[in-house]
């Protein structure tokens, strides 16, 4: 990537703000409960969970510190990122993903129909075992929203279409006019993301619509709430809208895991999360067709919009929530 194309420019109002906001209370989760005993119970758990609902509601994501991830499985990861991105752009677009193959390197992604200043490459995993929090069917403990533990286990035990994709951002001669990812909401259900100490990735804080800059933290996980989770649960969490900030001297890695269903899900609100009183927000969608509309319109510049839950929205629902806001 030379100069700064036009296709890079973001319009006005989306632009990287100059100075940058730290927030002070982003939620930061201490996970050591989980690898101190092989079947938490009781009040340490309770308020694992209290903080993980809390997390979810007010901000659409927080961090995770002692995770139980080891640091050299981290570092392998990143040094092979680094290595592969290190390769002259012929060897890189050898593995190039197209509008047939959905994985590999990929440099052109549109996000909103502005391109993104950066380079990735996606792969999938063969047994990705984040989700659902139980895969055993007798598993009586019930999770947050009041859901038994292994709630979600018929849209992950096969199928799944998670993968992980490898992000590099280049430093970048217009950091104040082009973004690295732009504004967006992650579709699938729940995103797990190691950044490195160089810092880019802002969220926008629910109460005020402010762009908060997220710290890096070392070793830790951000995790985001996604558009499925959202629709699952019929609004009680949100997703939360993100973009990354690029600079002019230092370039930068991350690695989001998108935690995704199996491509034939049906997704919309969960029945024992809808009721007369609490109607479903949100009319059925399948997974597989909205995730490869949204891959397909990744790959050009169009007059509009690509897809959205938002779209799924019943008329109802729409027309309360205007009146509230
Ligand atoms: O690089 C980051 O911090 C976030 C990347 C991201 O939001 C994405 O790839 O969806
Ligand atoms: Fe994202």
């Amino acid at each position: 990537m030379g100069e700064v194309d036009p296709t890079f420019i973001q319009e006005l109002q989306h632009r990287p703000k100059p100075a940058v906001i730290e927030a002070h209370g982003i939620p930061q989760i201490d996970l050591s409960t989980l690898q101190n005993s092989s079947s938490p119970v009781g009040s340490d758990l309770e308020d694992l969970v209290a903080d993980v609902r809390n997390a979810c509601k007010n901000w659409g994501f927080f961090q995770v510190i002692n995770h139980g991830v080891p640091i050299e499985s981290s570092e392998k990861v990143k040094s092979a990122a680094k290595r592969f991105f290190d390769q002259t752009a012929e060897e890189k677009r050898k593995v190039r993903r197209d509008e047939a193959n959905p994985l590999g390197y990929y440099d052109t992604e549109h996000t909103k129909n502005v391109r993104d200043w950066k380079e990735v490459f996606d792969f999938t995993v063969e047994v990705p075992t984040t989700m659902p929090a139980s895969h055993d069917p007798d598993d009586e403990q019930t999770t947050d929203l009041n859901l038994p533990a292994n709630r979600l286990e018929p849209f992950f035990s096969k199928d799944q279409t998670t993968f992980v994709r490898l992000n590099h951002y280049p430093p970048c001669l217009a950091p104040d006019l082009a973004l690295g990812v732009g504004r967006h909401k992650d579709a699938g259900a729940m995103t797990i993301l190691a950044q490195d100490d160089v810092g880019g990735l802002e969220v926008k804080r629910k109460t005020d619509g402010e762009w908060i800059f997220v710290k890096p933290t070392p070793n830790a996980f951000i995790i985001n709430v996604g558009d499925i989770i959202q629709v699952w649960s019929n609004d009680t969490y949100e997703s939360v809208e993100h973009r990354v900030r690029v600079n002019s001297t230092r370039e930068r890695f991350s690695i989001p895991f998108f935690v995704n269903p199996a491509h034939y899900t049906v997704v919309e609100p969960l029945a024992e999360l809808t009721s007369e009183s609490n109607p479903a927000k949100y009319k059925a969608y399948n997974w597989g067709k909205f995730f490869a509309t949204r891959k397909v319109s990744n790959f050009k510049k169009l007059d509009v919009e690509n897809i959205q839950i938002y779209q799924f929205k019943k008329p109802n629902a729409r027309k309360i929530e205007s009146l509230v806001v």
